[in-house]
């Protein structure tokens, strides 16, 4: 069954990265109440920094929170370009820095020994996620999900039982490592963050009838509706 965007939106990213903090730390805070522990994926790339900060001051039995990945690039912390860097640069601070980070890159590892390794890892973490925070670039990606990757069908598998999948894609730069759809789908309180007027009418063509980019996999196969965050 299709599920609808559930547009909330701000009149700028500080009041997004507020709102979502607070919700993400409400749903993380529950899951901690209920079962002990928190599993949160977060999407790296240049939208989620004010969201990070935000949620790195909520308060919360942060040594209870796990953090993993949405995606990852092929590329160790020390790079620029190493979401878990960004995450532990702008999430895991102050009282935030109790938390655990499950990255997915794994030194002198090729992406398809990477996605092994991590799947292993997060075999061992308490799944499904509590809450998965999804980006999306302006060529209707999300997570690692690149329109030209190689492997696309089995990425918009929602039935593929994968945790991490291994990425090649021209147009993602170096190779990537991704949770799967099925695993992400799977997510207690799932959601899109995006911001600007050109991402807004990506994701309109994206589900409009007969629009379809990757991202309309995560609507296409959700079963609530996915709330968008979204601000000009
Ligand atoms: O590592 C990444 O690149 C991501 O997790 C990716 O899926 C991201 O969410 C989009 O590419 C949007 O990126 P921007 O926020 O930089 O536009």
């Amino acid at each position: 069954m299709a599920a609808s965007p559930d547009w909330r939106i701000y009149s700028s990213s500080q009041q997004l990265a507020t709102a979502l903090a607070t919700e993400v730390a409400r749903v993380l805070s529950a899951a901690i109440k209920d079962r002990g522990t928190a599993l949160l994926a977060v999407s790296g790339g240049t939208t989620p920094g004010l969201f990070f900060d935000a949620l790195s001051q909520q308060p919360l039995d942060w040594k209870r929170v796990i953090v993993t990945l949405v995606d990852e690039r092929l590329v160790p912390e020390s790079s620029p370009r190493s979401n878990a860097a960004l995450v532990r640069t702008r999430l895991l601070r102050g009282k935030a820095n109790a938390a655990r980070l499950v990255g997915l890159y794994h030194k002198d590892a090729n992406a398809e020994e990477a996605a092994t390794a991590a799947s292993a890892e997060l075999r061992d973490l308490p799944m499904p996620l509590d809450a998965a925070i999804l980006g999306m670039g302006t060529d209707g990606h999300t997570a690692s999900f690149f329109p030209d990757a190689g492997n696309l069908d089995a990425l918009l598998d929602p039935d593929n039982e994968a945790l991490v999948l291994p990425v090649h894609a021209h147009s993602a730069g170096e190779p990537r490592l991704t949770l799967s759809l099925g695993r992400l789908l799977e997510a207690r309180f799932l959601a899109l963050h995006i911001e600007g007027a050109e991402k807004r009418a990506v994701l309109e063509n994206a589900l409009a009838p007969g629009g379809y980019l990757p991202v309309s996999a995560v609507f296409a196969h959700a079963e609530r509706p996915v709330p968008v965050y979204w601000a000009g």
